[in-house]
């Protein structure tokens, strides 16, 4: 069949691709997309309908993407840009933005993420902590455990003298549901090696913070 006349003039650009793919019944995975056409008719509503017929297919992708830390190995991103410097001072990189789904709920949980830690002869690339959060981040959590892996895959594979999480979160199944408490948000905290054991270091690395 002859494509659309508009499709072969923006032939290259990105709305051309999401016209085609518009156009035609693409798969994407199809065990997922059976699941949620499911959901969608156990909750009173009508897949077929225009709104919704790519619904499935946009969820499944949204899941896969959500969840795609399960693919991805925090030793690998933090033994690639691991490099010989002598610093002996505290690095801390603040106000790591996150987004992760509770395990209860399969409802977004959001905040900010605070990692420091104190290189023992090696340093990481900053980008590489920001990732390292992601990799957690993007699967099932729960924030208390989401902020002791980071810290446990930092101080693992980095091999410093210690290493901290802060992690402030808001829950949207606390916010949309349940009991619907907007304000309020949620600090966890995970402390390995000397910010465990020295409180003037675990009180410098809070003053990076709130500063
Ligand atoms: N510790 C912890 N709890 C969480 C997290 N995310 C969600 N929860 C809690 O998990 C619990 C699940 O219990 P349920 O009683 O099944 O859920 P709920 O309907 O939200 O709870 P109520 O509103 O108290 O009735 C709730 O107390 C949630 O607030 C998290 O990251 N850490
Ligand atoms: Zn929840």
């Amino acid at each position: 069949m002859e494509k659309p006349k508009l499709s072969r003039v923006l032939a290259h650009s990105h709305y051309a691709a999401s016209f085609e793919a518009e156009s035609e019944e693409e798969i994407y995975d199809a065990p997922k997309e059976a699941l949620v056409r499911s959901m969608l008719t156990e909750i009173g509503e009508d897949p077929e309908r225009e709104g919704l017929r790519r619904t499935p297919l946009r969820v499944a992708k949204a899941m896969d993407f959500l969840t795609s830390g399960y693919g991805l190995s925090a030793e690998e991103i933090i033994k690639g840009a691991v490099f010989e410097e002598n610093v002996k001072e505290m690095v801390v990189v603040r106000d790591i933005e996150f987004y992760s789904l509770c395990e209860h709920h399969l409802l977004p949980f959001f905040g900010h993420a605070h990692v420091g830690y104190l290189p023992n002869g090696k340093v990481v690339g900053l980008s590489k902590i920001a990732r390292v959060v992601d990799v957690f981040a993007r699967r099932l959590q729960v924030q208390e455990r989401l902020a002791n892996q980071v810290a446990d895959a930092l101080m693992e594979h980095l091999g410093a003298h210690g290493v901290a999480v802060v992690m402030e979160a808001s829950h949207t199944c606390m916010m949309m549901r349940g009991v619907q408490k907007q304000r309020s948000s949620t600090v966890t905290s995970a402390m390995r090696g000397t910010f465990e054991e020295d409180p003037r270091t675990r009180a410098e690395f809070m003053s990076f913070i709130r500063g």
